[in-house]
């Protein structure tokens, strides 16, 4: 069977979206975050066999936000394995990414790894077993995406950190449950600096391109995860990538996916290829308009299916 006409397909993607790029909002909450100029575009595609594909804005970069949350998941999954899952659940939450409420009601366990909450559990949890955890999560992202060159954007790190007090407050819930050993500051810290690590869109198809490839990371020669392992995340992206708009993502894209509210949206066709969009107008849930009308017309022209 040909390979299809992927540079083809992203080309296209640049001019359909164009009339989006200016509906939605970017997200204002993270004031470094609100002076990102919004029609903006640029995505990118990596295939197992490593071609790599991109279109649009393909030079801008971007902070990565709730994106990181997969490599956060993925570094603490090789240091805890399934024990890791006695600190955050599985399901879906049903809820904003930065509710506080569920995690009253389920005493200190977030519902799920990707949403703040979640993900702050995970870093504490990673923070016990690395001597370094802001230096090695960025380590991760130069080998893997290839450029040694990646750093931080400190302006948005900081802006985050200075405004902490929602994700703090998750933070000090879990501690008064139990469910939390580190310093509650010091995990904000690195879970920020994660959040405002900086990439170009096929950087970060790179990065994430192990989540396609059976764990397999093609530019850094690193099996990250067992094959099983990496099936199981996809699941749990399927069922809980988009926060509480993931089922909606699930009917319109069919792929599993992760979404950041600077508008960065990684999604994976598993066995074929990861793709990467980004686009900072953000929809009311948080995510990117353009960048799921993006992966819906690639879904639909590769006839992505997921079952
Ligand atoms: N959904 C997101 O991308 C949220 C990430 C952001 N850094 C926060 O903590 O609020």
């Amino acid at each position: 069977m040909t390979s299809p006409d992927y540079q083809a397909l992203l080309d296209a993607t640049v001019t359909r979206v164009k009339p989006l790029l200016a509906q939605g909002k970017v997200a204002d909450y993270i004031p470094a975050l609100a002076e990102v100029a919004q029609q903006q575009y640029a995505i990118a595609l990596v295939t197992n066999d490593g071609q790599c594909f991109y279109a649009g804005d393909s030079e801008a970069r971007f902070t990565i936000q709730s994106v990181s949350k997969v490599m956060t998941l993925t570094l603490a999954l090789q240091r805890y394995g399934e024990t890791l899952w006695q600190r955050v659940g599985k399901e879906p939450s049903g809820t904003a990414f930065n509710s506080l409420t569920q995690l009253e009601f389920e005493h200190g366990i977030p519902r799920n790894p990707f949403i703040n909450a979640g993900a702050i559990v995970t870093c504490d949890a990673l923070f016990s077993r690395l001597s370094a955890p802001i230096h090695s999560m960025l380590e991760a992202f130069r080998i893997q995406a290839g450029n040694s060159k990646i750093i931080i954007d400190k302006k948005v790190a900081n802006s985050e950190y200075e405004h902490r007090h929602r994700n703090a407050a998750m933070a000090h819930l879990m501690k008064s449950f139990g469910n939390f050993d580190n310093q509650v500051d010091e995990v904000l810290r690195a879970y920020f600096s994660y959040c405002a690590i900086e990439l170009n869109a096929l950087e970060l198809a790179k990065a994430y391109s192990y989540l396609s490839n059976h764990g397999f990371c093609q530019f850094s020669k690193q099996q990250l995860l067992t094959a099983r392992q990496t099936k199981q995340l996809n699941s749990l992206l399927f069922t809980s990538g988009l926060y509480d708009a993931a089922g909606d993502f699930a009917y319109r894209v069919g792929m599993p996916g992760k979404s950041g509210v600077s508008g960065t949206i990684v999604a994976v066709v598993p066995g074929k290829f990861t793709v990467a969009v980004w686009s900072p107008g953000l929809d009311k849930v948080g995510n990117s308009i353009a960048g799921i009308a993006a992966l819906e017309y690639l879904s639909m022209q590769l006839d992505v299916c997921a079952f």
